[in-house]
């Protein structure tokens, strides 16, 4: 398939009538299918072989903080426009009300730490087809509570991988309810209100579940369940002081990965992919190696944070180094082609899917996930308070 068709299918057609297949245009389908003011095409930095071609400095706009953000040199990934600042101002005012007001989610002295995260940047610029703010605050409550519960049971903020399994659990009914005795339930209902994670989690997916269909809030669950298997299988690895070869690093990574982001790209753009298209392989190929590009990205973008943490921190660079006896620059290097691979097998995987069962709801969901996956990129690019490149260059 060439580049041209590929990149019609996951970042949308153009031209007459096609408006409402376009992610950048589905939050107002009655507009003419131009880009808005100022955006360009997603896109269109792709070269004649499909590739990417690396971009120079990007003009970034951190929540009420612009700062320069830089793209990794030779990273294969989509430009996407800024995020509208007035849907990305809302979601922000709205997730620090609901983290304060409602779930009581971080102390006053990490307010820097929460806006500097810029949630409403992040999960704006990755849903351009989000209907409405309130459809957008489904993904943002729900990646708030995953990141609390990430940095307060297993990393930055008083985590260990001491006892884990036994609070991920407990974390997870918030999610996948105890259904028990009426002896036994008031004590269940009493722990979701014990730490700030599992009242995120829990409000977070009471939210969700209102507006998902069930088979949707089953998939999210059992994604939910996927990542906490990773930390476990990250945690375990850390108490045994073990060293994974790259592949089993990948294969956790898998796991404790961003996947739970893109798959509700449906519920927040207000339609459904079927769960019987849902669970095709060919869809599940698209989702896993989407959702390892995007963590894979992470590894990269969080590399000299994580460098500089306590401990020993494992990321596919760090992996790459120790495992295949290269300098830190080489690992770091051959990390950017590993995610490279992983993108281009993404797209070849979706636009052969695409191709063969071209649904609506198939289609959109293909461009959603792609949409999740070029605004993941922007964001870590972009989030210079979080993240900073090494000096290989
Ligand atoms: C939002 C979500 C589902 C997160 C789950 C897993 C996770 C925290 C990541 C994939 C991000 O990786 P990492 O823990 O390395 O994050 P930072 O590098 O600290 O930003
Ligand atoms: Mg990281």
């Amino acid at each position: 398939m060439n580049s041209n068709a590929l990149e019609k299918i996951l970042r949308g057609p153009s031209g007459l009538g096609t408006s409402g297949l376009n992610p950048l245009d589905w939050s107002a389908p009655d507009t003419a299918a131009e880009p808005p003011e100022g955006a360009t095409a997603v896109g269109a930095a792709v070269g004649a072989e499909g590739a990417t071609v690396p971009q120079g400095p990007v003009p970034p706009e951190r929540d009420g903080a612009p700062e320069p953000g830089r793209p990794i040199p030779g990273l294969y990934y989509h430009p996407v426009p800024e995020p509208d600042p007035e849907r990305v101002a809302e979601v922000s005012r709205r997730v620090k009300a609901w983290a304060l007001d409602e779930v009581q989610l971080y102390p006053p002295e990490w307010e820097d730490q929460f806006d500097g995260f810029s949630l409403g940047r992040y999960l704006v610029v990755c849903h351009p087809d989000a209907p409405s703010i309130d459809h957008l605050m489904l993904a943002t409550r729900l990646m708030a509570a995953e990141n609390a519960l990430d940095d307060l049971y297993c990393e930055d903020h008083g985590g260990s991988p001491v006892g884990l399994g036994g609070r991920l659990l407990l974390a997870h009914t918030a999610l996948d309810p105890l259904y028990t005795t009426e002896e036994y339930r008031p004590h269940w209902e009493e722990s979701l209100l014990a730490d700030a994670p599992r009242r995120a989690y829990r409000s977070a997916m009471d939210y969700f579940t209102e507006a998902a269909t069930p088979a949707q809030s089953d998939r999210f669950r059992h994604d939910m369940a996927r990542l906490h298997l990773g930390y476990l299988a990250e945690a375990a690895w850390a108490e045994t002081e073990y060293r994974p070869q790259v592949w089993e690093y990948l294969a956790m990574r898998q796991f404790n990965n961003f996947r739970p982001c893109p798959t509700i790209t449906d519920t927040v753009g207000g339609y459904e992919l079927p769960a019987d298209l849902h669970a095709l392989p060919a869809m599940q190929r698209v989702i896993a190696l989407a959702s390892n590009a995007t963590t894979i990205v992470n590894d990269l973008y969080s590399y000299t944070k994580e460098l500089a943490a306590p401990g020993h921190h494992l990321n596919l660079p760090v992996v790459i180094a120790e495992r295949e006896d290269c300098t830190d620059r080489e690992a770091y290097l051959k990390a950017v082609e590993v995610h490279n691979d992983l993108m281009h097998a993404f797209e070849s995987a979706a636009a052969v899917l695409a191709a063969t069962r071209p649904d609506p709801a198939m289609l959109r969901f293909l461009r959603g996930v792609a949409a999740w996956v070029d605004g993941n990129h922007h964001w870590h690019c972009t989030n210079t308070y979080r993240y900073s490149l090494p000096d290989f260059w």
